[in-house]
């Protein structure tokens, strides 16, 4: 008799969920935060799956015009629903992300809107904070440009200010000061936030941030003296694409002298340029923010690709079947769990250590309030460091997981290929990892050098002030094998660089061994945020225990994968790394039988995730096909092109093959 196996493996996922050993529900909170945002989450997403106009499922198919203007339609029904509905900023916030297409709308709310806050003036934020909010403009983030993103120093866009008129003047000099990048920009802004050099008196002062609009608000039409455009096709179908990331070049554009942003430096009537007594670094105030949600997006995607992977890899079979009886679960494989596992525990980790950052970072805006700049360096350090870790571990895991799936994860269907190509880009913006890496670890080498001056670290990197002890000690396996081994990875580098003719020299030759001590140092952050999490009070049945095993499957795993680093420092004998290894493959036994609730807890809804692999229901294999006969080459069964190029090729070997 033939057996049904999509029905069978419907079944399947259910029996999963019926093994777990903990609440899911509880999970769910632990995961989210509190019950509150649970429930206003999960009102959000519904609202966004119930809704045709936010229909993605057709998305990599759409031509990138077509792709663009849906962006554009579903940014305006999104703005009508929370206008509608009256939503918090909280659920509006909410309601942007499950629509999950990258728009316009997250410069102008993600950079745009902070960069005001943070740099203007009150009288400009009352200006023009209230046009934002109402969406009265569009405006966006214009600070990179084609000759420089990394290095915001090199900009070469110019502001000269002329007293005459009591403007400015924006002008891109060369080719290479083309503004090339920005979100929003190509099509869609009628605004910007633009970084430019200051001039006045005969002086330049360095990169300032302006005001500049760029298009009519009649007609939409660039203004005088601005050119304008997107950039062009990027990585990926569908992804990124929905996005206008556009170019921008000024001839002698005249803005007026309010439009600087000038909370932390000011330009009179007269041409004077007056320093406020702000550190100049709050100039990137903007980018430390977004780089903090960053690391909270991370958890998102990292969760997404993981829930993917896990319910496939119950559902799908392969070998192993006994007198006939069903294969196995390629689930129960050790090599897949091996694989898997680390990945879902970092969705974890990733998830806590972003709201330490949250937390972290809403500190130092309350202290900067208070011209408090202690926490600043603290502040850059952490969204720099955990942007740049989080990011490339989640980037590689997206990756990872494909794999995981097999064949069907290379199929759009899985959702896994637009997840990566739209995801892969946070490696580089807002900071190239490798750039934000070597920012940490010029930090740490400070911080190093005032160790002999008696001067105790303190924050994320106080460890350090335990110099004496964790430079000798042989170490259990826990956080002083982490602490230890980041700290003697700095220590090593600070001595190299000391060697060398001058520090600049040395850090230059040394920055492959600086990018590791900063890698090693961030992890060591995320396992200790993971595990101050689990000595929290946590409700619900075996949730504790489902956490703390995440937590040692986390820490462990980035013991195992970077033994070299704990063995050539001395933090760990071998002998520890091979019980580390025998005490990883203990857990990942454990983690099995819970690990589609793991991801359940993540409370995705269908419309999320965005893939028939991935399917709560379980029902893969109906879907699969089904979707399949959607794809535009399936509207007609004869391909067009047949009469064309195939008939007259397969006509001409059959007169050959008469010959
Ligand atoms: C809900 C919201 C959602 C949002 C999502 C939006 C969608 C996302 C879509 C994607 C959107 C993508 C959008 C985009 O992509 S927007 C464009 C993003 N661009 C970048 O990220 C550029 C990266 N480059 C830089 O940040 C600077 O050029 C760096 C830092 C590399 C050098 O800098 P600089 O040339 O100045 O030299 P310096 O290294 O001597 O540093 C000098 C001093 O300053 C301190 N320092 C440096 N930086 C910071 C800082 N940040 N806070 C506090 N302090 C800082 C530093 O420690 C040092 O201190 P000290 O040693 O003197 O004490
Ligand atoms: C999808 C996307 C969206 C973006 N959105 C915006 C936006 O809205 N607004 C905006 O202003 N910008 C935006 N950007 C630009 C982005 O911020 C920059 O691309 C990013 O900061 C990297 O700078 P870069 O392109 O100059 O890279 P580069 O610095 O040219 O990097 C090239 C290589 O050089 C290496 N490198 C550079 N400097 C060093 C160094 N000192 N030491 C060692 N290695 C180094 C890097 O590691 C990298 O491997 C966006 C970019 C992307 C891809």
């Amino acid at each position: 008799m033939a057996v049904d196996h999509a029905a069978a493996e419907v079944d399947h996922l259910a029996a999963e969920r019926a093994a777990a050993r903990f609440d899911v529900e509880a999970m769910k909170i632990a995961w989210a935060g509190s019950r509150h945002a649970v429930d206003v989450a999960d009102r959000m997403a519904r609202l966004v799956a119930s809704d045709p106009v936010f229909r993605k499922d057709n998305r990599t198919m759409l031509s990138r015009k077509d792709l663009f203007k849906d962006t554009l339609r579903k940014a305006a029904h999104a703005w009508k629903r929370i206008v509608e509905l009256r939503l918090t900023e909280e659920e509006a916030s909410l309601l942007r992300q499950y629509v999950d297409q990258p728009g316009y709308v997250d410069l102008h709310w993600g950079m745009f809107v902070p960069a005001i806050k943070g740099q203007g003036t009150e009288e400009q934020q009352k200006k023009w904070l209230p046009l934002a909010y109402k969406f009265q403009i569009i405006g966006c983030y214009a600070q990179t440009e084609l000759g420089h993103g990394s290095n915001v120093q090199g900009l070469e866009t110019t502001a000269t200010f002329d007293p005459m008129t009591d403007e400015f003047v924006i002008h891109s000099p060369t080719l290479t000061s083309s503004k090339w990048w920005p979100g929003g920009l190509g099509k869609a802004s009628t605004h910007a936030v633009v970084y430019a050099r200051l001039i006045t008196e005969g002086k330049d002062y360095g990169i300032h941030g302006f005001i500049v609009q760029l298009r009519s608000l009649e007609d939409h039409s660039p203004l005088p003296g601005v050119t304008l455009g997107d950039i062009g096709g990027k990585f990926g179908s569908g992804a990124y694409n929905s996005m206008d990331n556009g170019v921008l070049r000024f001839d002698h554009v005249r803005i007026p002298r309010d439009q600087m942003l000038m909370r932390l430096s000011q330009v009179t009537r007269e041409g004077k340029y007056v320093q406020s007594d702000v550190p100049k670094q709050l100039l990137y105030g903007t980018m430390v923010y977004v780089r903090q949600s960053i690391v909270a997006d991370a958890s998102k995607a990292l969760s997404r690709a993981v829930c993917i992977a896990v319910r496939y890899s119950a559902i799908r079979k392969q070998f192993g079947s006994q007198d006939g009886g069903p294969e196995t679960q390629v689930l129960n494989y050790r090599t897949q769990q091996s694989r898997l596992f680390p990945l879902l525990a970092s969705a974890y980790a990733f998830r806590f250590v972003g709201d330490w950052l949250n937390w972290l970072y809403t500190d130092v805006t309350q202290k900067l309030e208070v011209k408090d700049y202690s926490t600043l360096q603290e502040a850059h350090a952490c969204t720099a460091g955990l942007k740049a870790v989080t990011t490339s571990a989640t980037a590689d895991a997206i990756e990872e997981c494909r794999k995981l799936c097999g064949g069907h994860g290379y199929l759009n269907s899985s959702g896994l290929p637009e997840l990566f190509a739209v995801y892969v880009p946070a490696c580089t913006y807002e900071g190239d990892n490798v750039v934000l890496l070597l920012q940490v670890a010029r930090i740490l080498m400070k911080t190093v050098s005032q160790l002999t001056s008696g001067k105790q670290p303190v924050g994320t990197m106080a460890y350090m002030g335990k110099v004496q002890h964790l430079m000798q000690s042989k170490c259990a396996v826990k956080t002083e094998a982490f602490e230890a081994r980041a700290l003697r990875m700095a220590v090593n580098c600070a001595q190299n660089i000391g060697q060398a003719s001058n520090q600049e020299e040395g850090f230059y030759e040394r920055s492959p061994d600086l990018l590791e001590a900063a890698v090693a140092h961030i992890q060591l952050i995320i396992v200790t945020k993971f595990i101050e999490k689990v000595h929290q009070d946590i409700p619900g049945h075996g949730v504790k225990e489902q956490l703390q095993n995440l937590c040692n499957v986390y820490a462990l795993y980035t013991l195992h994968k970077h033994l070299g680093d704990f063995l050539a420092t001395g933090s760990l004998t071998p002998k520890q790394g091979a019980l580390a290894n025998e005490q990883l493959g203990k857990l990942y036994a454990q983690v099995r039988p819970n690990a589609v609730a793991l991801v359940d807890a993540f409370n995705y809804t269908d419309h999320y995730l965005g893939s028939v692999l991935g399917r709560y229901d379980g029902n893969v294999y109906p879907a699969l096909y089904e979707e399949a006969w959607k794809d535009p080459l399936n509207e007609t069964v004869v391909p067009e092109g047949y009469h064309e190029y195939l008939r007259p090729l397969l006509k001409q070997q059959l007169k050959l093959s008469r010959l």
